[in-house]
């Protein structure tokens, strides 16, 4: 993606406020780490234009970078809506992958149709550490798909999540990214010079880091 395009995501990301800053009351994430920061992709939905946007841009990237696609999977649940948009944009069959199989029913880990053998693009909301994302690419794989890449609106870019990635030989493209959000944010004012501090202390050694409540 370019810086341009990066920006542009993390505009419209601080424009329906889906970026909470909360230093003094971290967020647990789903990796169990605590945070400062959350990013809530699922209100995109609740904005015709930005996820009118949100859905060209990633049509945008499967198209012109996984054009051999021939399903897209949404992980549950961030990924699910947005891959769906997208899925239906492109006239691509589409399914999404559970946290953990369904305990009646089917008891399905993937919901929808995959043929053994079928180039599958995974559809993201967030990436953190990648787990969640490398989960459902491990699932599609053993139900005999291939994976051949995956897309997300939005990456922290962690190290680990970059390292899973590469060692699990899956490509990944991303709208947006915390380096272009935080940028943006500084130049918009939008962040104070103590929340920035707070915020580098936390990008340093996010495993690590520990909240000092404010006093
Ligand atoms: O890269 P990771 O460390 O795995 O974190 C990112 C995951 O966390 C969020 O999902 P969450 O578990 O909060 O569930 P949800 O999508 O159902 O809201 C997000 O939608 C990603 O799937
Ligand atoms: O890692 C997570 O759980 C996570 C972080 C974040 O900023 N936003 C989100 O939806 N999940």
């Amino acid at each position: 993606m370019s810086k341009i395009s990066e920006k542009q995501i993390a505009e419209k990301l601080l424009q329906i406020q889906a970026v909470k800053l909360r230093p003094s009351e971290p967020f647990t994430w789903a990796s169990g780490w605590k945070s400062p920061i959350y990013c809530d992709n699922r209100k995109i939905l609740s904005y015709p234009y930005v996820r009118d946007y949100v859905k060209s841009e990633m049509c945008n990237v499967v198209f012109e970078t996984f054009a051999d696609a021939a399903v897209l999977a949404g992980v549950a649940t961030g990924g699910i809506p947005l891959g769906a948009l997208v899925a239906d944009q492109l006239k691509l069959p589409f399914i999404y992958v559970r946290a953990k199989a369904k305990e009646h029913g089917m008891g399905n880990l993937i919901e929808g149709v995959l043929q053994p053998g079928q180039p599958v693009v995974v559809v993201e909301d967030l990436i953190s550490t990648g787990k969640s994302s490398l989960e459902a690419v491990n699932a599609i794989r053993a139900a005999g798909g291939e994976v051949i890449g995956m897309v997300s609106v939005f990456n922290y870019g962690f190290d680990v999540a970059v390292k899973a990635f590469e060692a699990a030989k899956v490509p990944f493209y991303s709208l947006s990214n915390y380096s272009a959000l935080i940028e943006l944010a500084v130049e918009k004012g939008l962040v104070s010079a103590e929340e920035q501090a707070t915020l580098e202390a936390w990008r340093s050694a996010p495993d690590k880091w520990n909240a000092t409540p404010a006093i």
